[in-house]
């Protein structure tokens, strides 16, 4: 668990708080997603939390403890971090980058080596294929995989996340946040995303907290927030199409009296993924996978409740 009580940074010689007394927990094993305009203190939010930033006031606990009472060095080495930029070193083979916090942590070499495999493994990298090439033998993807692998190398139970995907194409970020989402709620992690893309905050966060000016300006479960945005300012922010990120969120419901012909759709469909292949099929129903199919009053319909 992540608390942060009336945290706050002020940098120096600056007229106001960067960060203004926020106040925000992230509970055991969920996700949250901290979203807002550029400036507003996400960032440095996150950089409190594994202390590569001071604050200036309030309180910081992970999984109870008084974090600020820490060593702060043993205190990031139980967070993973992932950014987007990855920070690999250039001259070290994938496994030494991966083993980097084992190392420090004086795991024994057989554990190392064995964890190595482990997490590339998790994360969707062979390691017979990637262990031993350098950075620069790796795609942008790749790499960012390799950023995620290490993260998890200590077995941290808490994960901060920067624009964790922030530098491959849409593609390639699709599938890795799909893939990086399934593994964290396997491992029951608690993790604190940065983002500047609202699609990838209500994919990847539990719970979507939004910062204006370094205020906490709503915090929300992500359906909750799209449903019910707390003011005009976060209205704004989330953008027109809310609605329809929102749809992504509710699974469909087969209809009574709703016939449709073609292939079902699959089982965790969306309203948003009904909608879609309503109007790629030109038809106003389609068969869901577990029987039955859904029209497009009944999307309106589930959308409203
Ligand atoms: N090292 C620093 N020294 C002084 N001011 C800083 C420093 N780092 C950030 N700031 C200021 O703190 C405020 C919050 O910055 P922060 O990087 O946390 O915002 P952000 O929401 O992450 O923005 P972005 O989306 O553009 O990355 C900004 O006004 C920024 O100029």
């Amino acid at each position: 668990m992540i608390e942060l009580d009336g945290l706050t940074k002020r940098w120096p010689g600056a007229a106001t708080d960067a960060v203004h007394d926020l106040t925000l927990t992230v509970p055991e094993g969920t996700s949250c997603a901290l979203i807002g305009p550029s400036g507003s203190g996400k960032t440095t939010t996150l950089r409190m939390v594994n202390r590569l930033i001071e604050p200036s006031g309030g309180a910081l606990r992970i999984d109870g403890q008084d974090a600020l009472r820490m060593d702060a060095v043993t205190l990031r080495r139980s967070i993973g971090y992932v950014i987007q930029e990855v920070g690999l070193f250039p001259h070290w083979s994938i496994a030494e980058n991966v083993a980097t916090v084992p190392r420090l942590l004086g795991w024994p070499a057989a554990r190392i080596a064995a964890r190595v495999e482990e997490v590339l493994a998790l994360t969707g990298l062979d390691p017979a294929v990637f262990a031993r090439r350098r950075p620069h033998q790796l795609s942008g993807g790749e790499r960012q995989r390799v950023g995620v692998a290490r993260a998890l190398a200590g077995d941290p139970p808490v994960l901060l996340m920067d624009e964790p995907f922030g530098a491959v194409d849409p593609v390639v970020r699709g599938r890795l946040q799909e893939e990086v989402l399934r593994l964290l709620k396997t491992l029951r992690k608690t993790v604190l995303i940065v983002t500047h893309d609202l699609d990838e905050a209500v994919r990847l966060g539990d719970a979507v907290a939004v910062l204006r000016d370094g205020r906490l300006a709503q915090h929300a479960p992500a359906a909750a927030l799209l449903a019910r945005p707390a003011d005009g300012f976060v209205a704004e922010f989330l953008g027109s199409d809310r609605a329809l990120q929102r749809l992504a969120l509710i699974p469909a419901a087969p209809v009574a009296g709703a016939a449709a012909e073609g292939a079902p759709l699959a089982a965790e469909a969306s309203l948003r993924d009904a909608l879609a292949a309503m109007l790629a099929r030109g038809t106003d129903a389609v068969p869901l996978a577990g029987g039955g199919a859904i029209s497009l009053a009944a999307v309106l319909e589930q959308a409203r409740a």
